[in-house]
């Protein structure tokens, strides 16, 4: 089954999706805006700003043209930061009109859109009309771009109303290092993809701040109720929180030196301040943008969010990173499950 993929956004994640789904015999495109990007990716095989000293396979072929990208695909998957996935969904729109394909639309980005606070395949429903697609599929889970890069076992989540399309997708990534499991609750696995990058940020700040294992268990434990009460309260199915794309993201999120958002807490838990930190990373930090969403759609839904509402003082609030911790610290006392 030889499928023709557009992969729009050669960061770290696109490029290496895009790599992956080239040495299991797809046929491949990947687009990026930056023409300089296309060219090195095109005539050295490489991307070293995002994925440094990675030989990718010379078959796989960039493109800084869309609508070139674009044309003819069966499935089109979406790896821009959350940021840009409204207006990148608009520029396909307009080529899906002259050309009157229906890929399936797959996307692997994690967060909610500021403002609107939807989920990136809410954005992407709203923005690629019916007509002009199949289903839309939800990529996530705990996964590095370093760690597949480099053939390492990582196990995600497919996710769709559309069981089919889910399980397509499933089949054009699966091989012996790449596992994915199919899910019907999108829902459910985009909003622990968004909400665990919070998590993390604060996990990296305990971290920077020098606490120990017995505080970086309790966070996330914590965190995890306070992910699990937003989740159920928008509709997503408990056990998805327990699964991959819950906890399992949590956990690789809040621990690994890869992840950018806890590199990102680590950094302001040591006494860097926040802009620095976000000059200084060169990739996006999606936990930074999903706290401020996140916080919003606790207080509209009436949820608790302490984790959430600190992290916000923090990084919207200029609260002091010290000094919120002891605050959440000497809360009410209360049932652990409620
Ligand atoms: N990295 C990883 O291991 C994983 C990442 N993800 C998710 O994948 C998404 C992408 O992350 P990642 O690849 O790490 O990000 P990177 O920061 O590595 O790359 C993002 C890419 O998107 C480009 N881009 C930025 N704005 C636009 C725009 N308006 N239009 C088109 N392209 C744009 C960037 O270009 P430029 O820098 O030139 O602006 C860059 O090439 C995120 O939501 C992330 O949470 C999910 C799982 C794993
Ligand atoms: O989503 C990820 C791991 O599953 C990537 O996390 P970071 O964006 O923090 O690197």
């Amino acid at each position: 089954m030889i499928k023709k993929v557009a992969v729009l956004g050669a960061g770290s994640w696109g490029s290496i999706l895009a790599n992956l789904l080239d040495e299991n015999g797809q046929s491949v495109r990947l687009w990026s805006y930056s023409p300089a990007q296309v060219t090195e990716l095109n005539e050295q095989h490489t991307n070293q700003r995002y994925v440094p000293d990675f030989h990718y396979s010379e078959t796989l072929t960039a493109y800084s043209d869309l609508s070139q990208a674009i044309t003819g695909a069966d499935v089109i998957l979406f790896v821009v930061p959350t940021k840009a996935i409204r207006e990148v969904a608009q520029q396909v729109t307009a080529v899906l009109a002259k050309t009157h394909d229906q890929p399936i639309i797959v996307h692997a980005s994690k967060g909610l859109e500021q403002d609107t606070h939807k989920r990136l395949s809410q954005v992407l429903a709203e923005e690629i009309p019916a007509e002009l697609r199949q289903a839309i599929v939800v990529l996530s889970g705990p996964s590095h771009a370093e760690e597949v890069a480099r053939r390492d076992i990582t196990l995600i989540t497919a996710a769709s109303a559309d069981e089919t399309a889910a399980e397509l997708v499933q089949q054009l990534f699966m091989n012996d290092y790449f596992r994915i499991y199919t899910n019907t609750d999108v829902v459910g696995v985009e909003l622990g993809a968004a909400l665990k990058n919070i998590i993390a940020l604060g996990a990296g700040a305990l971290h920077g701040l020098g606490y120990g294992d017995d505080a970086k268990a309790a966070l996330m434990t914590r965190g995890l109720a306070e992910i699990s009460r937003l989740g159920v309260a928008l509709g997503a199915n408990p056990l998805t929180f327990i699964g991959l794309s819950g906890v399992g993201d949590l956990i690789v999120t809040a621990t690994s030196v890869h992840s950018r958002n806890w590199r990102a807490g680590n950094e302001l838990g040591a006494g860097q301040d926040l802009k620095t930190v976000i000059d200084t990373m060169g990739m996006v930090i999606e936990g930074i943008p999903s706290t401020k969403a996140a916080y919003e759609l606790a207080q509209q839904q009436n949820i608790e969010m302490p984790i959430t509402e600190a992290i916000y003082d923090v990084l919207y609030k200029s609260a002091d990173i010290k000094e919120v911790i002891p605050q959440l610290m000497r809360r009410e006392g209360k049932p652990e499950i409620q």
